[in-house]
């Protein structure tokens, strides 16, 4: 059947789209908090006794009707509020939605039509043959068609740990050939065909019920929304306490004149009060603080996808910012993953070197008596791998699978071997696929005399320590002695110290199957060398540069590598990871240390080479101890456990395996060490956003309420100076829009040039701390000063009901807030200049404008809901500056 068919039939292996949240449920979501509810009703109350005033028989016939408008002004208050905060919501959960389903892309290799292709998981149809090897995660219910081998973990279906051993369909024993979605391949290579995709496999199912589920908080929204708690609850005090306060005032005030005002003037009075009251309540309570952390990293993991870090675990981003140490492999992470055979001795004495024009032919006539060992070779090389020539996901012909693979797939090309053929000439009978732990890869082939053939390729010096044969340079086969063995050594650390990877390939007959040891490896003994390819694997771009940043901004970087102790060293100067001073050593050496060495050494070791995935996680183990916060990456199937320990676990999207994406936080889209730097970058810039609106938010705070207190107390009619709708503006640019403009500012190279927080630190550090108490005594000062010398200070005619100072005050505090605004964007002491970057940060620069035009009409034309006045010109500017000349004045 075509595919265009079949997916009208089956369906693609997607599942339906998550019914669309309405806006209106946001809304809800918004409006449900307590003291919005209160101040509705509040609202409502003084509208109602408003209004009865206005009409009632004791109103003055000449004064405007104007009891409806503080009300309707709070409503309106309150619905703006809601509104941002939804619009905010509802953005806010569209990034992560993006997010989420670029989560779950991935490539999978198919045999359509014939054809063998990458193609994404989402366009993976029923009655496709999907090729899995060791660490893939199967995306759609299939049955095993042939293979090697399978083993699968299908804890996630079954809750059971168990490994399940699966056998292929038409094979002796039918036992269980349903590989299942969801579950992991752990070992073997094999084929099956899809006869489930999407909502109707077993994996699809499981989602569909879990659906609705949702996330737990982050660490740092767990720290704002208890430090959100207390200062609420000191902010409901001081509301009590204010209430308390002015109702006590009121009484003493007309108890002693013992001359009472009528009924309905106590109500409105008392209306008022309580007003005031919840409006100190909603400014006191930073509900934006919670809601601060989780922009920032909606803003913050949107903008890492574009840096090619894809964040799985929210958490990992602001982790990240506290990084002290960084373990990173070596292939396709430092260096690019590029690989091309350049060098060789196939077999012993018979040298090549592409750099080198005249090497290739040299040595093509120096095979000529060896033809046998370079077919074997070959036969080697097209059996004895998974990667094959086919289409990549952009419909390009290309050479696919493993990197090493492909290297060397493309050189038997070169030297006129069509792999293909090679490989169908071929009965394989077992296959041992390349494992990080064993650094080889085997294959078992049967002869036509019936006799088995083994052909093994894997890291060099363990291939060479397991022949005891070697190829000659006439094709013979001789016995390894100690002279020859060195010379083997010494060609391959040659090419090792020129920073190439050297491959090692071998081959064997044997008369009978052989069995595997305890850990599944096949024994590797008795084996003949036919030689060694070195393949270069350049390093990346901009790798010395982030390595010296990640060096400057306090993280100490380690390279964690299966490859060659040498090649590792020449790769690890390079870039500049290893330094004078610094330790290289080898995995296995490392690992019969004793911890207390280990923990002596691990300060200076920068170089961990031949490791297997069980070093990564001593090496997280021995660094966790000493409090650091670690890093790695990783990308086979056994780095899972590293990577879920590592406090921030780095998956290599390109050639990692899906159970290490699965187990890791970050997946790097790029393989790019560089991408590691980036993440450094955002997870500072979002531990600092917040903190910078923490410390706006907090000046606010104190200094609105103080104000509100101090001045409410002091009035003759217990008004405050700012009232019920002017704060509730203030509490919006405080809050929500506060929110938008400091968390999200786009980090700058200046985040690299100081050390890591501890993570245990507190939210609100000393220098934070003298900023808020200075900043708020600061410009209470300065309202109060306006206050009670305001009117001789700008020559004002006192008389007009202090309208216009009481506007001027107003303007003063909400233009000492975006001065104060912008003040906030430094809080690290690493420079003075406030202004540092602000063109890159447009939405601060667009929020700060709509603010300042906000206020001018609002004063302007606002007058009925906000109690204000127009001003002059000079007026606008002499509280621009009011600031200043009050500090002259004081
Ligand atoms: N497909 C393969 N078949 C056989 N041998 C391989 C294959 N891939 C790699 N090797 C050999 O095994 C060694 C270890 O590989 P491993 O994947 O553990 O680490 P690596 O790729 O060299 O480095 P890193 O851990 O930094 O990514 C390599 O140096 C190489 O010599
Ligand atoms: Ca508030």
């Amino acid at each position: 059947m075509m595919s265009k068919q079949r997916e009208q039939a089956f369906g693609r292996n997607v599942l339906p789209k998550q019914s669309e949240r309405s806006f209106v449920s946001y809304l809800i979501e918004t409006y449900n908090d307590k003291t919005l509810i209160m101040l509705t009703v509040a609202a409502f109350v003084s509208l109602s006794i408003g209004t009865w005033r206005d009409y009632s028989s004791s109103h003055p016939p000449d004064e405007p009707r104007l009891g409806w408008v503080e009300g309707t002004a709070i409503l309106l208050a309150v619905l703006v509020v809601v509104l941002t905060n939804a619009i905010n919501n509802y953005q806010k959960e569209a990034q992560f939605k993006l997010l989420n389903s670029k989560r779950e892309d991935r490539v999978v290799n198919v045999i359509r039509n014939g054809q063998e292709r990458e193609l994404s998981v989402f366009d993976l149809l029923v009655g496709d043959i999907l090729i899995l090897e060791p660490g893939d995660i199967i995306p759609a219910d299939g049955i095993y068609l042939e293979g090697h081998n399978v083993t699968c973990d299908e804890s996630s279906a079954t809750g059971e740990s168990d490994t399940v051993k699966k056998t292929p369909l038409f094979g002796t024993d039918r036992a269980d050939c349903y590989l299942l979605s969801g579950a992991k391949i752990l070992e073997g290579v094999g084929r099956c065909i899809i006869v489930a995709v999407g909502e109707n496999s077993f994996y699809g199912r499981m989602m569909m019920a879990m659906r609705g589920q949702n996330l737990e908080g982050t660490p740092l929204q767990i720290k704002l929304d208890s430090l959100a708690e207390q200062i609420a609850k000191i902010g409901f005090a001081a509301a009590l306490l204010m209430f308390f306060a002015l109702v006590f005032k009121y009484v003493v005030i007309h108890s002693l004149r013992k001359q009472w005002p009528s009924g309905d003037e106590i109500a409105s009075t008392l209306v008022n009060i309580v007003i005031q009251t919840i409006t100190i309540i909603v400014v006191a309570v930073p509900e934006g603080l919670p809601m601060a952390v989780t922009m920032a990293l909606a803003f913050a993991t949107t903008q890492m996808l574009k840096d090619n870090n894809l964040v799985r675990v929210l958490s990992a981003c602001e982790t990240m910012g506290n990084a002290t140490a960084i373990c990173t492999d070596k292939t396709g992470t430092l260096t690019e993953n590029v690989m091309t055979v350049e060098q060789g001795m196939i077999p012993f004495r018979c040298v090549f070197d592409y750099q080198e024009a005249s090497s290739k032919n040299r040595w093509a006539t120096q095979l000529k008596n060896a033809q046998n060992t370079q077919l074997l070779i070959a036969q080697g090389i097209a059996v004895n791998s998974t990667a094959y020539e086919g289409e990549n996901d952009r419909g390009e012909a290309a050479f696919i699978g493993s990197k090493t693979e492909c290297a060397l797939l493309n050189w038997i090309k070169l030297l006129g071997y069509d792999f293909r053929q090679l490989r169908r000439d071929s009965t394989v009978v077992e296959v041992y696929p390349f494992a990080s732990k064993w650094k080889s890869m085997s294959t078992i082939v049967q002869l036509k005399s019936g006799k088995y053939q083994q052909y093994t390729k894997g890291a060099s010096e363990i291939i060479l320590s397991s022949c005891t044969y070697y190829m000659d340079e006439n094709g013979n086969k001789k016995k390894m002695n100690d002279e020859i063995t060195k010379q083997w050594q010494s060609t391959i650390s040659s090419y090792a110290n020129q920073a190439l990877r050297t491959i090692g390939i071998a081959y064997r007959e044997i008369p009978t199957l052989p069995k595997p040891e305890q850990d599944g490896q096949l024994p590797l003994d008795n084996m003949t060398l036919l030689g060694v390819v070195a393949i270069t694997d350049p390093l990346r771009p901009g790798v010395v540069e982030a390595v010296r940043a990640f060096r400057k901004a306090g993280v100490f970087v380690r390279m964690i590598t299966g490859d060659n102790i040498d090649t590792a060293k020449a790769i690890a100067r390079t870039s500049g990871i290893l330094t004078k001073g610094g330790i290289a050593m080898s995995g296995p050496e490392f690992r019969s240390m004793t911890i207390e060495e280990q923990r002596k050494i691990l300060p200076r070791l920068q170089v961990l080479a031949r490791s297997g995935p069980l070093d990564k996680t001593i090496v997280v183990a021995r660094l966790q101890e000493q409090d650091q916060v670690v890093g790695m990456t990783g990308d086979g199937t056994n780095d899972g456990p590293a990577l879920k320990m590592a406090d921030v676990g780095f998956s290599m999207g390109i050639t990692g395996t899906e159970v290490a994406k699965e187990a890791s936080d970050i997946v790097l889209m790029d393989d790019n060490f560089n991408s590691i730097l980036k993440a450094l970058l955002w997870g500072r810039a979002v531990n600092d956003g917040v903190r910078k609106f923490l410390t706006f938010q907090l000046t606010v705070n104190i200094a609105a309420v103080v104000l509100s207190f101090i001045s409410s107390l002091t009035s003759s009619t217990t008004e405050s100076v700012l009232t019920a709708v002017q704060l509730l503006w203030v509490n919006l640019i405080m809050d929500t829009l506060a929110a938008l403009a400091l968390a999200t500012e786009p980090p700058s190279e200046q985040l690299l040039l100081r050390k890591p927080v501890s993570r245990n630190a507190h939210l609100i550090n000393f220098s934070m701390m003298k900023m808020i108490v200075g900043q708020a005594i600061f410009q209470v000062i300065v309202n109060l000063v306006l206050l009670y010398q305001g009117n001789e200070l700008f020559f004002l005619d006192g008389s007009k009901d202090g309208k216009v100072l009481r506007t001027m005050i107003f303007n003063v505090f909400v233009f000492m807030q975006i001065f104060n605004e912008i003040n906030c964007r430094r809080i690290d002491n690493t420079t003075l200049n406030v202004f540092q970057n602000i063109t890159h940060h447009s939405m601060f620069i667009i929020i700060q404008v709509t603010v300042i035009i906000s206020q001018f009409l609002i004063v302007t034309f606002g007058g009925l809901a906000f109690k204000t006045v127009p001003l002059t010109a000079s007026q606008w500017l002499v509280t621009k500056n009011a600031p200043d000349s009050i500090i002259e004045y004081v």
